[in-house]
């Protein structure tokens, strides 16, 4: 595991535009490596306002997603285009202005779907499709970049303090059904899988983030502060505007 950078901007508008640009380039480069591109999308404020960047950097540089396949770290267990979903966010911020080819767009199961309202199945499902992407080298594709948010209460993804989950390892996916933050249902990325992406990135912006960063970059306890046990196989990068770097 890699020891975190932090990578500092004055504010959220910032920040967002910096980290698209990184995307737009490591997407470029990987094109011309003749390589896919597996990026790993979050929610949250700052998550969905890079999405927005990543679109409009994209379009200025006429960026080609054919080779790019979008993931989700967690998602809100909703019916389908329910407006507090990951996916429906992320939607609106990207995905339906880009030429991603649709069967690389893998976003996790809907309350609605196929499996109902079981979220353990949905999981399970996400599981399969992710190792199925893998082609045999493991349970997840090998991931380039993972996005995480990182909320007040020091959680990423659908990791949430003091839940048993965030000491799973036995599953690349899990299911979540007592969520402090709602919606109580979730499907989220297990550390297992956040940690095998060659690049973990966690996005902060504002003071209510601080403390969190301050926790996550001081290595506390997993239980407490899910966000120290985010950390990428190649680099971690904390992208930080300047409240939320305010206690570090
Ligand atoms: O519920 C969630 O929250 C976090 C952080 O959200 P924020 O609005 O406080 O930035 C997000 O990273 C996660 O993907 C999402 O499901």
């Amino acid at each position: 595991m890699s020891e975190p950078q932090v990578v500092r901007h004055a504010d959220a508008e910032e920040l967002a535009g910096s980290v698209a640009l990184r995307l737009v380039n490591m997407i470029v480069q990987a094109e011309a490596e003749k390589r896919p591109f597996h990026l790993v999308l979050t929610g949250g404020g700052i998550g969905i306002a890079t999405l927005a960047a990543l679109r409009d950097r994209a379009a200025e540089s006429n960026v080609n997603w054919s080779h790019v396949h979008l993931w989700w770290g967690d998602e809100r267990f909703l019916p389908d285009k329910d407006p507090e979903r990951n996916e429906t966010q992320a939607c609106e911020a990207l995905i339906d202005a880009i030429d991603v080819p649709p069967h690389q767009v893998h976003p996790m199961p809907a309350s609605d779907g196929m499996d109902g309202d079981q979220v353990e199945h949905a999981a399970t499902r996400y599981a399969r499709e992710l190792t199925t992407a893998a082609r045999g080298q493991g349970p997840v594709p090998q991931f380039d970049v993972c996005l995480l948010g990182v909320g007040p209460d020091a959680h990423v993804a659908s990791l949430f303090p003091g839940l048993s989950h965030v000491r799973e390892d036995g599953a690349s996916v899990t299911a979540v059904h007592d969520s402090p933050k709602p919606p109580p249902q979730r499907v989220t990325l297990t550390f297992p899988s956040i940690r095998s992406a060659r690049e973990v990135w966690l996005l902060a912006s504002g003071e209510s983030k601080a403390e969190a960063v301050r926790l996550g970059l001081a290595g506390t306890d997993v239980d407490r502060a899910p966000v120290s046990g985010a950390r990428g196989a190649e680099k971690t990068v904390f992208w930080v505007d300047e409240a939320a770097a305010s206690l570090i």
